[in-house]
C-alpha cells in the first residue's frame, strides 16, 4: 500500500517509510542539465505556537538530489489549541502565516507549490471533536489559498512520524544522508506536549528489546536505517509543569492554587497551557530546593519513559526546541551559535538556579523546575549519563532544527509507508 506517512492521525504503530530522490517531481519538465527551483510550504502547528517554513529547493537535472537553496520562517504564539473555543482564530492564524508564502513564492509558482500542515502534541492533547473544528477552518483557509492542496495536507501527525522526519532534517542537514553513511546522529526534541526520541541503534539487541512499535525502517537513497523512534505524548515540558503541580486533570479552575517545591517560596503566578490558565506558587511551608524538586519531577518520568539498551555509552545526540531554549536561559549555551552541553551542566546549573534565591535577571520562575526536568528525563528516563555530551541547536546551516523539513522532503517526494 501507499499512502502519505504523516497524514495519519491515529496513534504510533511499527512502520516503514521509504523516500526517493531523483525521479520525483512528476510535474516538474526539467530539461537534461538545468536547474529548476521548487518550493514546499510547512505548517508546524505545536502545543505552543504555529510556524511556518517556505523551503526553495534546486533541483540539478533530473537525476540526483535537489539540494536545499533557503528557508523562510515565520512563528506566532500561542499554539492552536488556545483557540479551541473560537476556531475562526485558527483559521485568521493559518491566513496571517500564508503571506509569508506569497511573499517568498513566485506567483507563478503557487499553483503547484504544496502545502502541509501538521498538528502535534497540541490538538493530539485535545478533545477529538475541538481538535477537528480546528482543523476544518484551516482545510478552508488553505482551500481558498492559491497554493496546491491535495488531500490529506491538514491532520495531525503521529509521534512516530514527527520523530523520524526530525532525524531526517537532521542528518540531511548534515549531509549524512546524501553519503548513506550509517553514521547518523540521534535527535532529542522536546516540545510543550510531547518529547521524542529518534537514533539509529548500532546493536541488535537494542532493537530486539525495544517495544515492536518503537521500531521503524526508513528506506532512504539506497539505504536501509531500521531507527528506534518513539514520541512520549505528556512528557513535554508544558505538560510536566502540569504533572509536577497536580494541575493535570484540572480544567483550570478559578481558586484552586497548584504549589511546587521548584517555585520559588513566595512566588505566586499564572501558568498557561492548551489554552488554560492555572494559579501557581511556591510552598509555605516545607523545603524547597533541587532535591524536593527533583524527586516531584521523578513521579513525570518514573514509569512512563522507557530505556533503550544502549544510551549509556552514546555519543552524538542533538537536541534541540525546548532543550534549546532552557539551556539558553540558563546560560549553558549562547543563542546564536548554540553548543556541546553535558547533562552534568544541566545538573550543576539546576542546583544554582533550584537553591539560591532566584536573581532579578532570571526570566522565568519556572526555571528551576524545567531544568530539574530535563535531567530527570535525560538521566532517570532515557538512561544518559552525567558525562553524556549532547550539540545544542536551534538552526543548523541557517535551517530551523524541527520535524518541518523532513517533512517537505517527505511531502514532495512522496515518501510511502509499506
Ligand atoms: N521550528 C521550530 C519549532 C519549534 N521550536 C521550539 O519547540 C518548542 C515547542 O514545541 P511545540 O510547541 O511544537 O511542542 P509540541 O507540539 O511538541 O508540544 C519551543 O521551544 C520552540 O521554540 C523551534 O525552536 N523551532
Amino acid at each position: 500500500s501507499s499512502s502519505s506517512s504523516s497524514s495519519s492521525s491515529s496513534s504510533s504503530s511499527s512502520s516503514a517509510f521509504s523516500v526517493r530522490f531523483g525521479n520525483a517531481l512528476p510535474s516538474l519538465s526539467c530539461p537534461a542539465n538545468a536547474s529548476q527551483i521548487f518550493y514546499s510550504i510547512v505548517f508546524d502547528a505545536g502545543s505552543t505556537g504555529t510556524r511556518i517554513h517556505v523551503y526553495t529547493f534546486i533541483q540539478r537535472g533530473p537525476e540526483g538530489s535537489p539540494v536545499l537553496d533557503d528557508e523562510m520562517f515565520q512563528a506566532v504564539k500561542p499554539g492552536l489549541s488556545a483557540y479551541a473555543d473560537v476556531p475562526e482564530i485558527a483559521g485568521h492564524t493559518v491566513a496571517q502565516l500564508l503571506r509569508v508564502a506569497k511573499r517568498t513564492v513566485p506567483a507563478l509558482e503557487w499553483k503547484r507549490t504544496p502545502v502541509l500542515f501538521r498538528a502535534t502534541a497540541g490538538l493530539r492533547l485535545m478533545p477529538a471533536h475541538k481538535a477537528h473544528a480546528l482543523l476544518q477552518q484551516v482545510q478552508a483557509v488553505l482551500d481558498e489559498s492559491p497554493f496546491y492542496v491535495p488531500a490529506d495536507s491538514v491532520g495531525i501527525m503521529n509521534g512516530t512520524s514527527e520523530g523520524i522526519l526530525a532525524w531526517i532534517t537532521v542528518n540531511f542537514l548534515t549531509g549524512r544522508l546524501a553519503r548513506g553513511s550509517q553514521k547518523t546522529a540521534g535527535i532529542l526534541d522536546l516540545g510543550g506536549g510531547s518529547t521524542q526520541i529518534t537514533f539509529l541503534p548500532r546493536s541488535k539487541k537494542t532493537v530486539e528489546s525495544a517495544p515492536a512499535d518503537y521500531i521503524t525502517r526508513l528506506h532512504m537513497f539506497n539505504s536501509t536505517y531500521e531507527l528506534y523512534t518513539h514520541s512520549y505524548l505528556g512528557n513535554g515540558i508544558k505538560a510536566a509543569r502540569l504533572s509536577a503541580l497536580g494541575a493535570l486533570r484540572s480544567d483550570g479552575l478559578e481558586k484552586e492554587v497548584f504549589r511546587s517545591s521548584c517555585l520559588p517560596k513566595k512566588h505566586t503566578g499564572h501558568f498557561s497551557f492548551g489554552g488554560l490558565t492555572y494559579h501557581v506558587s511556591g510552598v509555605n511551608h516545607g523545603v524547597r530546593g533541587f532535591r524536593a524538586c527533583h524527586q516531584e519531577l521523578l513521579k513525570v518520568v518514573k514509569g512512563f519513559i522507557k530505556q533503550p539498551l544502549e544510551l549509556k555509552d552514546s555519543a552524538g545526540f542533538y537536541a534541540f526546541s525546548y532543550y534549546f531554549d532552557h539551556a539558553v536561559e540558563a546560560g549553558l549555551i549562547d543563542e546564536t551559535r548554540g553548543g556541546a552541553v553535558k547533562i552534568r551542566d544541566f545538573r550543576r546549573r539546576a542546583k544554582e538556579v533550584c537553591n539560591r534565591p532566584p536573581k532579578r535577571s532570571q526570566r522565568s520562575e519556572f526555571l528551576c523546575m524545567d531544568l530539574t526536568y530535563i535531567i530527570c528525563l535525560l538521566k532517570d528516563g532515557f538512561g544518559f549519563r552525567e558525562r553524556t555530551v549532547l550539540q545544542l541547536t536551534k538552526k543548523m546551516r541557517n535551517v530551523e532544527t524541527s520535524w518541518a523539513l523532513g517533512a517537505a522532503i517527505n511531502h514532495f517526494q512522496k515518501f510511502r509507508i509499506h
